[in-house]
């Protein structure tokens, strides 16, 4: 029943820092952001019907234009003075044409705006649960910048594209159409002339297409270098300065910055091409109308209002290629974004969800690591072969050399990654087989980092259980030996933390977060504790609500203090992935090995 093990597959998000896929990829990626444009239209297939219905209307008003004036030179003002019914009612269906044209025009762009709005709100919504549903392993390997880049820069490139053109270009588009048609019905000579006009068109076009979508790609590319860089940067911007490396992370962003400027530099040049060729090829394409018709004309083969028409026909006809082209800068940025976009939404968490969940009915605690061996993606392997059991209620400490295996034995133990091969057993029930809900509620972590959310200290011990009362929380505080600290705040536990007054220590951060940890309650409690220093009341304090927190629980500890250590129960000394130690405390130093080691250094650093 265990889901099967899942390595993460390179997948198509691992591509997007590439500007030239190969012409397989390319056309996955394309089809997949087209799938996910009809995915995100589906809902409002009746919307765009009315729509498309506004638009056609809007269109053929506008079109009727020249052919009412043809219609007016032609037959309405020879019929002067005598008879002015003609000319008065094409004057009529030009106006009503005009009206039809506006006001249909109109509603087309507000129904498509909604559209489009309800479309950018869906696609935001579905990135941000998408980076919550992700596993760790996903985080771990795409950085926190590229995804603030999908959420921000990708997202508002497409907003660019709905907002500013696409439901224009839909009209004119429809427009060049419906005019390309009633041109030839028209005159179908002139409707030749206009076809020989967009070959080389269609060939400019083309030129423009291949060079663009290139540098576009390399412009999203860099945008997103750059937010990297950014982010990087500010996040660890402490070491930055502690390490002096202002200038050489400078020199980077420098390094980006230009390549991010060349990149536009090159979009310029290319749509400085473009824009004035089409313009070229538009007028020409109207001198040659004109010499033929006016030939015509002169030959008596063609009307004046029927040349008047077809010339108004003409320049209408190449107006809107030159707003499609400088709107093909727009669609091929929100193009390569879509693709981006829609490669982050194709990833599918390493971590599955298992088809028939298993319960734990009376959690205890019981763990076992069952032949685990692993390695992350296809690294090399850092756990060849771990056998471990842990009873229930016992207190592991993990202690070893940096690298050697204790945070990925707590990844594993907490799911937020899946062995290689082997099997991790809570109470004899294989973790990839409980649903995660129960599996976080039994299996809680508390990772050094302490980590704060915005919002109040009661809030945030909330976290650990969102339906505990006030007292509770005031309890759980009390019981891990925070009450007194958060009473001295400004606002107790009301005070807002990360903002001035709420600034909280390392060691009151890590006592909250054991509050967060006892209110939760876990069945296994997985320990990273925190590397930092703590001053010696501190850590006493520390270490006093650790114990309250271990109480009646099975926890492991990746203990970076050996005073941590002496409240365990039993110490596994980790090197390579192995254990090589395996006792009580007092055990392992009698036996004289390498806890007896450290341990000894311990006492000669107190004295
Ligand atoms: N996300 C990751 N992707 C690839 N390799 C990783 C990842 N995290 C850890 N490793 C590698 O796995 C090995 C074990 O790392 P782990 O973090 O488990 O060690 P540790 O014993 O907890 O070390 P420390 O005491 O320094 O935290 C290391 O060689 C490390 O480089």
């Amino acid at each position: 029943m265990s889901a099967p093990a899942d390595r993460r597959r390179p997948t198509d998000a691992d591509h997007d820092d590439e500007t030239r896929l190969d012409r397989a990829t390319s056309r996955a990626v394309r089809r997949r952001s087209l799938a996910l444009l009809g995915n995100l239209l589906r809902p409002h297939a009746r919307t765009l019907s009315w729509a498309a219905v506004l638009v056609t209307a809007s269109t053929a008003a506008q079109v009727s234009g020249p052919w009412l004036v043809s219609l007016a030179i032609d037959d309405a003002l020879p019929a002067l003075p005598d008879d002015i019914a003609p000319l008065a009612a094409v004057g009529v269906a030009y106006l009503a044409a005009a009206v039809l044209a506006g006001v249909t025009i109109g509603a087309y762009r507000r129904v498509a705006a909604r559209i489009a709005q309800s479309v950018l709100l869906e696609l935001r919504r579905r990135v941000f649960r998408q980076t919550q549903r992700l596993s760790l392993e996903f985080h771990e390997s795409y950085t926190s910048g590229r995804i603030i880049s999908r959420q921000t820069s990708d997202l508002e490139a497409l907003r660019e594209l709905l907002d500013g053109g696409l439901v224009g270009v839909i009209s004119s588009i429809l427009v060049m159409l419906f005019t390309a048609v009633g041109l030839t019905i028209l005159d179908p000579l002139s409707g030749l002339v206009l076809v020989s006009g967009l070959v080389p068109a269609w060939f400019l076009v083309r030129w423009f297409q291949k060079h663009s979508q290139v540098a576009y790609r390399e412009q999203r590319t860099w945008s997103a270098r750059l937010i990297v860089k950014f982010v990087e940067t500010m996040t660890g911007m402490r070491a930055v300065q502690a390490f002096n490396r202002e200038s050489t992370t400078e020199r980077d962003f420098d390094r980006i910055g230009e390549a991010y400027r060349d990149a536009n530099l090159r979009i310029f040049g290319i749509n400085g091409r473009f824009a004035p060729g089409l313009l070229l090829i538009g007028n020409m394409t109207v001198v040659v109308a004109l010499a033929a018709g006016g030939w015509r004309v002169l030959t008596g083969s063609l009307a004046v209002g029927v040349l008047v028409a077809v010339l108004l026909y003409v320049k209408r006809f190449f107006a809107p290629i030159q707003q499609i082209g400088m709107f093909y800068n727009a669609f091929q940025s929100a193009a390569a974004a879509l693709e981006k976009v829609s490669g982050l939404l194709a990833e599918e968490p390493t971590v599955v969800e298992p088809v028939e969940p298993v319960d734990l009915p009376v959690p205890r605690g019981r763990l076992q690591l069952d032949h685990v061996r692993f390695a992350y993606g296809d690294g090399p392997v850092v756990l060849p072969d771990l056998d471990l059991t842990i009873p229930a209620g016992q207190t592991v400490a993990l202690v070893g050399t940096t690298g050697a295996g204790k945070s990925t034995i707590a990844k594993l133990v907490t799911r937020f990654y899946d062995a290689t091969s082997g099997r991790v057993l809570v109470d004899g029930v294989n973790i990839r087989d409980i649903a995660s809900p129960v599996l976080r509620r039994n299996v809680v972590m508390v990772t050094q980092e302490a980590y704060l959310f915005s919002g109040s200290v009661a809030e945030n011990i909330a976290l650990g259980r969102p339906d505990a009362t006030r007292e509770e929380i005031e309890a759980a505080a009390r019981a891990v030996g925070a009450h007194e600290f958060v009473t001295n705040l400004p606002d107790g536990y009301d005070t807002e933390v990360n903002k001035r007054g709420g600034r909280v220590s390392a060691g009151q951060r890590q006592l909250l977060s054991f509050a967060r940890a006892f209110l939760a309650d876990p069945t296994v409690l997985v320990l990273d504790e925190a590397t930092s220093s703590l001053d010696l009341p501190g850590e006493r304090l520390v270490q006093r609500g650790l114990q309250t927190l271990l109480a009646d629980r099975t926890a492991i500890i990746i203990a970076h203090r050996l005073s941590t250590v002496e409240i365990a129960d039993r110490v596994l000394v980790l090197a390579h992935g192995a254990i090589v130690e395996d006792g009580s405390p007092d055990e392992l130093v009698s036996r004289g090995g390498r806890f007896a080691a450290m341990h000894g250094a311990w006492q000669d650093s107190l004295v």
